[in-house]
Order: C-alpha cells, then sequence, then structure tokens
C-alpha cells in the first residue's frame, strides 16, 4: 500500500494538510465549549455570544473541509487502485501463459473488482482516517494541556494502553480478510461457471438446475459472509469497550480536579467532548490498524508474479526435438517415453482417439505444461529454460475456439497493432477467404455477429498477419465447411516457408499425402 501512496506523495500531502485542518477545526470547536462555560460562568452573556459565533465559524470550516476531503480522496483513491488494477494486468502479461491460466476468469475478476473495493475500503479510506484519529488526538491532547497536566498525563498513559492493547486481534482480522476474499472469488468463480454452462443446461431440459445450484453457491457465500461480520464485529466492540473505558477514567479524573476546586467548572464540559474525540478516535484507530493490515494477504495476492524468465530464442525455429517425453496428470500416464521430431518447413498432423494426448502434445509444445520430464529442445535450447514471450513471437498458435472482441472487425483482426495496413489486412481476407468483411472492418461486432467459421477464419488472418513460419494449430479448422478448411490447409500445406503442427480428426485424402508425417498417438 505504501508503494502506491507514494506514487502519489504530492496529493496525498496536499490531502494529509487537509485533514489536519479538518482535525484542527473540530477540536477547535470543542474548545470553545468550555471558554463559553466560564463566560456565563462569569455572567458574561456578550463574550458568551462571542464564543458561540467562533464555535459556529469553526463548524462551518469543518463542514467546508469535510466536502473538499470526500471530493478529493475519491479522486486519489481511485488514481491508486487504477495504478494498482494496471501493476495486476502488467503482472499477468509479464508473467507465464501457465500462471495466468492457473487461476480461472472468476478469480481474476474477483481480484480487479472485489479485492480492488476492499483495498479501497479498508486500505486507503482506513488509512485516511486513521491519520484525522492521529491529528485529531494530538490536537485534543494540545487542548487538554491548558486545563491540568494530570488530566494530559492519564489521557497519554491510556492512549498507549489502548493502542498497544489489541495488537492480537490484528492478526485474527488478517487471516479473515483472507478467508473472505477467497470465499469472494470462490463466488464468482461458481457463478462463471453455471452461467457459462446454462445452455447446456437448458438444452438437457435442466434449468432448474440453474436456480439450485446458484441458489446453494450463493447460500455458502451467505454464510461465510455472517461468519465473517460475526467475528470482526466481535472484534470491534471489545475495542470500543476498551475506549469508553479510557473515557470515564478521564472525565471521573477531571470531576476529581474541579471538585477539589483545582480546575473551572467549564472545563467539564470540553474535556467530556475533548476526551470522547481521543477515545472514539483511538477506537476507531485500532480498529482502522487492524483493517488497514487486514488487506496485506490481498496486496500479496495481486502483487504474486511468477517471472517469466529464461533464455531468449533469438534465431529462427529450425527444429523441435522430443526425446524420452514423460508426462502425467497424477496417475493418469499420457505419454511415456514419446520420441519425435519436427523440422522446419514440415507438416504434421497429429491424430489419436479421444483422451490419447493430442491437446496434451500441444500444451506441452506451447510451454504451458513445463512439469514434464525427458528433453524438448526448440534448436539446441531446452524448452523449460526459454523465455515464453520470445518463443511466442517466433510461433502462432490457433486454438479451436477463437475470442472476438466487442471491437471493430479490424481491431479485431489487427489486434490494435496500428503498423499494420489496410492492405495487409485485405491481403489476409483473401488468403483466409474473408473478402466478403472488407465492407464491414469498421463495423463494431460482437460474437454473435459472426458464424463459427468466420470466427475461426479471423483467427487463422490474425496468425498469418503475424507472419509466423510456424504454426500449431488444434482443431482449427473443425467448425469450418470442406471448402473452407480445404482453402486454408492448403494455403499452409502448399507454402514451403511454413511448417505446420495440426491436431485433427479430418484427415482426407487429398490433405493426407501432403504432410510429411502423420502422428498417430495412442491411449
Ligand atoms: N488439466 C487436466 N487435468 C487432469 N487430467 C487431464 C487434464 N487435461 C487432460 N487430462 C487428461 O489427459 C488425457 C489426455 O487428454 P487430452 O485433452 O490431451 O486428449 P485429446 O487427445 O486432446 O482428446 P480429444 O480428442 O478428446 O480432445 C485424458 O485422459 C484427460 O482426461
Amino acid at each position: 500500500m505504501k508503494r502506491y501512496i507514494l506514487q502519489f506523495k504530492y496529493k496525498n500531502l496536499l490531502h494529509i494538510i487537509l485533514l489536519a485542518l479538518n482535525s484542527a477545526s473540530i477540536v477547535g470547536a470543542s474548545v470553545t465549549l468550555s471558554l463559553m462555560t466560564n463566560e456565563l460562568a462569569n455572567k458574561n452573556f456578550n463574550g458568551f455570544l462571542w464564543w458561540l459565533l467562533v464555535e459556529i465559524s469553526l463548524y462551518l470550516l469543518y463542514m467546508f473541509f469535510t466536502y473538499i476531503i470526500e471530493v478529493h480522496q475519491t479522486q486519489l483513491i481511485q488514481f491508486m487502485s487504477l495504478s494498482i488494477r494496471e501493476q495486476y494486468i502488467s503482472n499477468i502479461t509479464k508473467a507465464t501463459f501457465s500462471n495466468f491460466q492457473s487461476k480461472d476468469i472468476g478469480d481474476h475478476l474477483s481480484i480487479l473488482n472485489n479485492d480492488i473495493k476492499m483495498i479501497e475500503d479498508s486500505g486507503f479510506s482506513s488509512f485516511y482516517s486513521l491519520l484525522t484519529t492521529v491529528f485529531t488526538t494530538l490536537f485534543s491532547i494540545i487542548a487538554l494541556l491548558s486545563y491540568d497536566y494530570r488530566i494530559v498525563a492519564l489521557t497519554i498513559i491510556l492512549t498507549l494502553l489502548l493502542t498497544y492493547l489489541p495488537r492480537p486481534f490484528a492478526s485474527k482480522m488478517e487471516n479473515l480478510m483472507g478467508d473472505f476474499s477467497t470465499a469472494n472469488e470462490n463466488l464468482i468463480s461458481e457463478l462463471t461457471d453455471y452461467l457459462t454452462g446454462y445452455k447446456d443446461l437448458y438444452y438437457s431440459n435442466r434449468k432448474l438446475s440453474l436456480t439450485i445450484q446458484i441458489k446453494k453457491t450463493i447460500q455458502t457465500f451467505i454464510s461465510q459472509k455472517i461468519e465473517f461480520t460475526q467475528k470482526t464485529t466481535f472484534i470491534e466492540i471489545i475495542m470500543a469497550l476498551f475506549s469508553i473505558v479510557g473515557q470515564m477514567s478521564i472525565i471521573l479524573l477531571t470531576g476529581l480536579l474541579i471538585a477539589a476546586g483545582q480546575i473551572s467548572l467549564g472545563a467539564i464540559s470540553s474535556v467530556g467532548q475533548i476526551s470522547g474525540n481521543i477515545f472514539n478516535s483511538l477506537t476507531t484507530f485500532n480498529q482502522l490498524q487492524v483493517a488497514i493490515s487486514s488487506v496485506k494477504p490481498l496486496f500479496n495476492k495481486l502483487e504474486k508474479e511468477t517471472i517469466n524468465d529464461g533464455t531468449n530464442l533469438s534465431e529462427e525455429i529450425n527444429a523441435i526435438d522430443i526425446q524420452n517425453l514423460n508426462y502425467s496428470f497424477g496417475d493418469n500416464k499420457v505419454f511415456s517415453n514419446l520420441n519425435l521430431t519436427f523440422e522446419k518447413g514440415k507438416k504434421y498432423a497429429i491424430i489419436g482417439e479421444s483422451g490419447s494426448g493430442k491437446s496434451t502434445l500441444i500444451n506441452i509444445l506451447l510451454g504451458n505444461s513445463k512439469d514434464y520430464s525427458g528433453l524438448l529442445k526448440y534448436n539446441a535450447s531446452e524448452l523449460k529454460n526459454l523465455n515464453e514471450s520470445s518463443l511466442v513471437s517466433k510461433i502462432a498458435y490457433i486454438g479451436n475456439h477463437t475470442h472476438i472482441f466487442n471491437d471493430t472487425l479490424r481491431n479485431n483482426i489487427s489486434l490494435w497493432d496500428s503498423n499494420i495496413s489496410n492492405q495487409a489486412i485485405e491481403n489476409i481476407l483473401e488468403k483466409v477467404n474473408l473478402l466478403e468483411l472488407l465492407p464491414r472492418l469498421d463495423e463494431i461486432i460482437s460474437s454473435d455477429f459472426l458464424s463459427e467459421g468466420q470466427k475461426q477464419r479471423i483467427g487463422i488472418a490474425r496468425a498469418l498477419l503475424r507472419n509466423r513460419n510456424f504454426i500449431i494449430m488444434d482443431e482449427a479448422t473443425a467448425n469450418l465447411d470442406r471448402n473452407n478448411a480445404n482453402l486454408i490447409e492448403n494455403f499452409l500445406l502448399d507454402n514451403p516457408d511454413i511448417t505446420y503442427i495440426t491436431v485433427t480428426h479430418h484427415l482426407n485424402n487429398e490433405s493426407t499425402n501432403k504432410f510429411n508425417n502423420i502422428i498417430q498417438l495412442k491411449k
């Protein structure tokens, strides 16, 4: 959190000054109370009216600062949370792709939405409230000095005691917040899962399952939320109890000093209010400290990076060499001692019955499953030691699902790369037989506007546009009609510069002869 506060240090400094002025005006207003009482005790009504006017002005000033602070704080917190979100996204892009995939989209959404909201409320807002309580306590202690040093001494002792007593609760609260964040993640993730699967439930005539499953998920979340609230409120009440005891002790001492004739009667009204200020802020101080430390696990989660380091694959890929590769999912051994070679410019089809490991092999080749044993070399470099970004700058992967962004067709093809010319887009559309879409280039499209075959051809166009000579496909032409599938397949098979590796269930006689090797995987 410190890092983001320092990132906006001047704006934060201004904010701290505003908070100090705000606290000074409210403490000042409390002090005028005793001055008014003393004027009344001296039967000086004009003096009383004068202090009343001062008090009204201080309250107006307090309201003015409160307004400015509210607006400025919202702005400041939004700047900082934007920066945290940017950092999270930047970490995703710097880390390995398998690191991104280790969470589902619901988890990422929950972090970017719920966790950031908790950081805004329990982290930043609490930090500023904490500063307010520090200023209020400080100014109140200064104000108390004008009454009696013994009141100040007792206030300082109680302040220190009440600051340190609740420390053990902080770590408890930290754990509770961590658990609650996980509960939030699970909620979003499960809701995404059921809603995504609604189509399957609908056509299996099991619509009711959506309501039942979502209700169960929400009920689990509700009980976690109730437990979280029960535990955190209990901690907060214990802290409030400490504060009441402190406040009453000060008032008792002031009463004793007035009774002994050592301080004026007016002191009771101000000391009552000022000690109220101090101990109420202290309760908040403790709660705020706990709240601030409770967001630590959220920051840890946000900043957890899996660095994508390794050596760069700077040269063109001449060959991929697989020797004695073993791969298992738990007890399920998918490959044992697999040996394969893929050479530059050659064409490979990977076939095999369902579950034989075709997609697993592609995932291993792409560097997404590095927990294999054996050797897998890109040229002379072992895949495990390669920098992933340099690998994807040499290969293109096209899966069986192409995501269409809600944006123009042009951006969907160029992926917002402004260096890609209109001519390049036109050429690529011609290659993938999508010239019919040329007049719609600047139209905003979404997934529903295109046929499955068109979407897949856009996926292929994206890869070809990047001039990758090493193309790996996983059933990418499965949704195309025979003509379009042949057109694209022939383009890849007839181009001697392209190394083409494809998983397929649809080998036809014509293309079979064009493959250099048909790799049959067995269960
Ligand atoms: N993430 C995973 N966790 C555990 N087991 C997995 C995982 N992914 C795949 N498997 C298992 O590994 C084996 C190979 O799966 P894979 O998806 O590679 O097969 P495939 O040949 O591509 O199948 P299909 O033709 O049906 O797509 C299967 O037994 C599958 O259940």
